[in-house]
């Protein structure tokens, strides 16, 4: 049986003259985390344009990059983090790796910390299964830290993509404090799971929940149910409890924005963060649904001025308020806070 570590322990860097790992995360707003493919040089490029409207820009060397354009994705994300200063417009900058068993992880990983480490936030791993492959990852980078004298800790982020990576995600949150969150990969999911779909997230029109039959014989409604809804609920109860951030993955069906944009609603109201951008078209949606809706921060905004303290019973608008609506409120109106510390047009929204 595995054993945690003792409490004095945890927060010890695991080198000699890495940097302590942070204590809380920091408190950065990352409504979506734009993927990069950083061989194709004319996208790459963009990136500077593109940072001034995501919250993060990812390099992308994992899965959509060919084999034989494995080296140029990695040396494209060292131009990257060299060509652009993202910190400048508080934009994150973040690799998402090849996998621990491939060919390419190891160079991965040793390049982007000991040339790009200065400029990079976070590597995203993908396909973790349980705390082993945290652990692992963790002592690697600590190492490669010390080594090229890296002065900021580098965080790391699972992808929760395969079956048994779900039966840990408690563990994988737990396994370090350089946790800064998970994301759900619902494609390799689907397939680590046999679901029988080649879709990349959202719904399935054979999923669904349909009325009982008329005795008339005419058409029983029927409504798509969310395939995602479970492994959403355990991966934020993981997170919550591990005190890391929960996203939603990928939206693969490029075109169907409205489809699109309710999967990122369902996440963000079940307590993700923010999601995947695959496509400059999907930046202004993750940006709108994970920014609260004004309506909602302003009632918030009511609930917290009504109840200075946080306790007792008031009637707001007909709808009861208590302990427990004012955190939820507080939950809205820190959100809106940080989001208007960074955009002055949803500042003046939000009445801040
Ligand atoms: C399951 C998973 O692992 S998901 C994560 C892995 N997948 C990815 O990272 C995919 C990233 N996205 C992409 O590669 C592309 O968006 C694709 C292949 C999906 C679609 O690309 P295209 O067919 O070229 O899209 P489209 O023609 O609509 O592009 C419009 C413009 O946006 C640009 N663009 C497209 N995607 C991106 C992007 N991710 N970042 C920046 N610019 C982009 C195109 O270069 C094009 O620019 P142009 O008008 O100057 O020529
Ligand atoms: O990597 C993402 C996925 O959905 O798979
Ligand atoms: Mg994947």
């Amino acid at each position: 049986m595995s054993k945690a570590k003792p409490p004095r322990s945890f927060f010890k860097p695991l080198a000699i003259g890495a940097p302590a790992p942070f204590r809380e995360l920091p408190v950065n707003v990352e409504r979506m985390i734009h993927f990069v493919p950083p061989h194709i040089e004319k996208v790459r490029a963009k990136s500077g344009d593109i940072a001034k409207k995501a919250d993060v820009i990812l390099a992308n060397l994992e899965d959509a990059i060919p084999t034989d354009a494995k080296e140029a994705a990695r040396a494209g994300a060292l131009a990257m983090a060299k060509e652009f200063d993202f910190a400048a417009t508080g934009t994150g900058f973040w690799a998402r790796v090849n996998c621990l068993n491939s060919p390419w992880f190891l160079d991965d990983v040793t390049e982007l910390v000991t040339k790009a480490g200065n400029q990079l936030d976070v590597i995203m791993l993908p396909k973790v299964e349980g705390p082993w492959d945290i652990h692992y990852a963790d002592q690697l980078i600590a190492q490669l830290e010390a080594k090229a004298n890296i002065k900021r800790p580098i965080m790391l982020h699972a992808i929760l993509e395969t079956a048994e990576g779900v039966q840990n995600v408690e563990e994988i949150c737990l396994a370090s404090p350089r946790m800064h969150g998970i994301s759900l990969g619902p494609a390799d999911l689907a397939a680590s799971r046999a679901m029988k779909t080649t879709r990349v997230g959202g719904g399935h029109p054979f999923y669904k929940v349909i009325e009982d039959p008329h005795a008339d014989g005419s058409a029983r409604a029927a409504a798509q149910q969310d395939l995602w809804h479970y492994t959403v609920a355990k991966m934020v109860d993981a997170c919550c409890t591990a005190g890391i951030k929960a996203f939603y993955g990928p939206f693969g069906d490029i075109a169907d924005l409205d489809a699109c944009e309710q999967q990122f609603k369902n996440a963000f109201l079940m307590g993700c963060a923010g999601a995947w951008s695959l496509h400059p078209n999907q930046i202004k949606i993750a940006k709108d649904v994970f920014s609260p809706a004004i309506d909602e921060v302003l009632f918030a905004k009511k609930i917290l001025e009504a109840m200075p303290d946080g306790s007792g019973v008031h009637m707001i608008d007909g709808k009861m308020q208590d302990d427990a609506t004012w955190k939820q409120a507080k939950v809205i109106v820190d959100l809106a806070k940080q989001i208007a510390a960074k955009d002055h047009d949803m500042a003046s929204a939000y009445g801040f």
